[in-house]
C-alpha cells in the first residue's frame, strides 16, 4: 500500500500531511489515555477515603459540577464524555 492508499489522500504532498498529523494525534491520544488513567487514580483515593469515613462512593452533586465543566467548555458532546469519564472513574450506576 502506498501512502496516498493508506491516508486517502490523492496526492502524495496531501499523503504527508495526513500522516504527519496522525503521528501527532497518536502522540495526543497517548497523551489523553494517560491523564484519564491518572484521573482515575485520584477519584479512586478520593472513593476510598469518602467510603472509608462512612459515605458514599458517589456524590451527585459534585459530578453535577463536573458535567457543567465539560458541557461549559465543550458543549452538548462535553457532557456525553464527561459521563464516560465518570463511568471509567467510579464504575456504572
Ligand atoms: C471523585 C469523587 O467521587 C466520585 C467520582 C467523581 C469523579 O471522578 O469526578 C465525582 C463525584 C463522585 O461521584 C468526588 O467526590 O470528587
Amino acid at each position: 500500500m502506498t501512502a496516498t492508499d493508506v491516508t486517502g489522500a490523492r496526492t502524495p504532498e496531501a499523503a504527508d500531511v495526513i500522516t504527519g498529523a496522525r503521528e501527532r494525534i497518536d502522540s495526543l491520544d497517548d497523551r489523553i489515555i494517560g491523564l484519564i488513567q491518572e484521573r482515575m487514580a485520584v477519584s479512586a483515593v478520593i472513593q476510598e477515603a469518602r467510603i472509608a469515613s462512612g459515605g458514599r462512593r458517589v456524590n451527585l452533586s459534585r459530578e453535577m459540577d463536573v458535567l457543567g465543566h465539560y458541557r461549559d467548555a465543550l458543549g452538548k458532546p462535553g457532557t456525553a464524555l464527561a459521563m464516560t469519564l465518570l463511568e471509567l472513574c467510579r464504575g456504572r450506576i
